[in-house]
């Protein structure tokens, strides 16, 4: 079970031998009238997706920059609700697709069914829940396949081969490749060992695998994308947004590809 869409976009671009860039923005962080316009710049500057997390009070995964913004949306009044609502008003033109990052406790307290079937209604192609146990995910995954909104897993460099196979073989979309030991953030370098877990990563599975966590330059997304399908960059583009340096996201996308 797969999101159609969100698939053809990634095949699309690397069919053409491009690299797949999925930024991530914070929904809210900017007011919810201006996503729309949002999602398209990113579009625009060459986004094959657009991760959309959702602020959350206890943001685990998240180091400072994301952290930050999550609680400037929080103040601006962002809830699930107010981000499914502001997508459904645009769901029938929207082309990119939209990756809905985020944590259990929301989609607990929004009810699986009820987030499944309104992500459906918004037009949501993917979903990341970093503190889904690969154990109990039919908690969500079920109500998500009803929906064809694809389910993408994490894998961890720290963990064992029989897991990381296992988690590659499940994967919907795209394979998301956590780079780092930690939490979001930039980093100046990654470790040495991130290629050949990355090229792991690709005997694994046919599906994209894209590396995230830790990129904030272009020569890194190119060191990293030389070994797997594309990036994922959270922090820095955050920051970018927040700083009003739309050009600098521009550049920042563009010279990634
Ligand atoms: O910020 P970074 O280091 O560029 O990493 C991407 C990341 O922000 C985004 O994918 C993300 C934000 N919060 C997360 C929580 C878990 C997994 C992924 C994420």
């Amino acid at each position: 079970m797969s999101n159609l869409k969100l698939d053809q976009a990634l095949a699309e671009k690397l069919e053409n031998n491009k690299k797949v860039i999925v930024p991530y923005i914070m929904a809210g962080d900017k007011p919810l009238d201006q996503l729309e316009e949002q999602l398209e710049f990113l579009q625009q500057s060459g986004a094959a997706a657009v991760e959309l997390g959702i602020p959350f009070s206890d943001p685990v995964a998240d180091g400072p920059t994301i952290q930050d913004a999550g609680q400037r949306s929080l103040k601006n009044g962002t809830t699930l609700t107010t981000v499914l609502e502001t997508l459904k008003s645009f769901a029938d033109t929207r082309t990119v697709p939209v990756i809905l990052m985020t944590y259990l406790n929301p989609v607990f307290k929004y009810g699986t069914e009820k987030f499944a079937k309104d992500c459906a209604d918004a037009g949501v192609n993917g979903v990341i829940v970093p503190d889904l146990p690969l154990e109990e995910e039919g908690i969500i995954t079920d109500d998500l396949h009803q929906n064809n909104i694809s389910c993408i897993r994490l894998a961890a460099m720290t963990s064992p081969d029989d897991r990381l196979q296992k988690i590659a073989e499940r994967t919907e979309g795209f394979l998301y490749a956590v780079s780092v030991t930690g939490t979001t953030g930039a980093r100046r370098a990654h470790d040495n060992k991130v290629k050949g877990y990355l090229q792991k990563l690709k005997q694994y599975t046919d599906k994209p695998v894209l590396a995230g966590f830790g990129v904030s330059t272009s020569s890194q997304a190119h060191n990293l994308a030389d070994a797997c399908d594309g990036v994922i960059i959270g922090s820095t583009i955050v920051n970018f947004l927040h700083q009003n340096e739309t050009k600098n996201v521009q550049k920042l996308i563009q010279e990634s590809i």
